[in-house]
């Protein structure tokens, strides 16, 4: 019953036929220690009254009771499971408004949040390293909100997505006629990031041609758009990320040393989800509420499914 139905509170008897009341209050603790249990005795023997409290009782009701004396009694008991609640959700929004969403509470989670709150105050370039979906553009994104830069724009250029010349057009510009196609003058998204923060998506796919004149922008802060002649002067702090092996790179002689060494001031490595279990519920919830938002319906777990995740043993290897 308690399981399907997961009552607020639960008010039992010591003596009863088949079980007795302080058997129940352990089994419910061992279930969920929130669910408030309050114990009614017949018996109101001081040790009846000591051994449920110990078990964890929230309170003990001596009969007779009268009914005011009751419903004190449960009152007090909602109150403090509002309480609880209303903490639990407090916990859960500091812990999933920490840096701009990015949930996670394991070691790692922590550990990069220490990491991001060091590093977003220095101007250094920042490499972050880690699997697909490992979060490396919420860390860029964090690091920028969280930086002297914050109120700066924030542009992310994925260097995988276009062909080498379009994405050339994309980070650098161009002026009118620089191309077939190019009936306008446009800026680049390097300098659309002026005073901010620049983020380089897969920069290990991006082609040797385009490394050197990225490195030359990195080492000069000037560059000319396409079929430009005045220099543009840029003040961007650089932070790029790949799932690429990049030192295996240079050594095949695919990635500059000189670039990674520019972009390499401080690397920041990820940690992939299967290497910290402990994360998923939360992510779960956090998920739920996300898509119950674009949804526009709820759209939850039930208390019984959370409980199992929560309780699954590699959860908590
Ligand atoms: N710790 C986290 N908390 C909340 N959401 C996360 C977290 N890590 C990743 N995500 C979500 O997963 C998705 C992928 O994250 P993101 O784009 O930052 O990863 P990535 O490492 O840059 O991926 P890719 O290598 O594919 O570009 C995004 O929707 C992001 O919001």
């Amino acid at each position: 019953m308690i399981k399907k139905h997961g009552p607020d509170l639960i008010l039992t008897d010591i003596k009863m036929p088949k079980k007795d009341g302080l058997t129940v209050l352990r089994e419910v603790q061992e279930f969920d220690k929130d669910i408030p249990v309050i114990v009614i005795t017949g018996f109101a023997t001081i040790e009846s009254a000591i051994d449920a409290m110990k078990a964890g009782a929230y309170n003990y009701l001596p009969k007779p009771f009268t009914l005011d004396q009751f419903r004190l009694t449960v009152e007090r008991a909602i109150d403090q499971i509002k309480l609880k609640e209303e903490n639990r959700a407090l916990k859960s929004q500091m812990q999933e408004s920490n840096s701009h969403n990015t949930i996670g509470v394991s070691a790692p989670m922590k550990e990069l949040y220490e990491t991001i709150c060091k590093v977003a105050k220095s101007e250094a370039n920042v490499l972050i390293l880690g699997e697909s979906g490992t979060g490396k553009e919420l860390t860029a994104r964090s690091l920028h909100s969280n930086s002297p830069r914050s109120c700066r724009p924030f542009v992310a250029v994925d260097c995988v997505s276009l062909p080498d010349q379009l994405l050339e057009s994309e980070l650098f510009g161009h002026e009118k006629g620089a191309f077939t196609g190019a009936y306008a003058s446009k800026p680049g998204l390097i300098e659309l990031a002026n005073t901010g923060t620049v983020f380089l998506d897969e920069i290990g796919d991006l082609s040797i041609g385009l490394q050197a004149k990225l490195l030359r922008v990195l080492q000069e802060r000037q560059f000319r758009r396409l079929g430009g002649t005045s220099l543009i002067n840029v003040d961007v702090r650089v932070i790029a990320a790949t799932n690429r092996d990049l030192k295996g790179m240079l050594k095949e002689g695919t990635f500059r040393e000189d670039l990674y060494y520019r972009l390499n001031v401080i690397t920041l490595n990820l940690t992939p989800l299967r290497e910290r279990f402990g994360d998923i519920p939360l992510l779960v919830r956090h998920f739920c509420r996300q898509f119950s938002i674009s949804q526009g319906k709820v759209l939850g777990i039930s208390p019984e499914a959370m409980q199992v995740l929560e309780n699954y043993p590699w959860l908590n290897p």
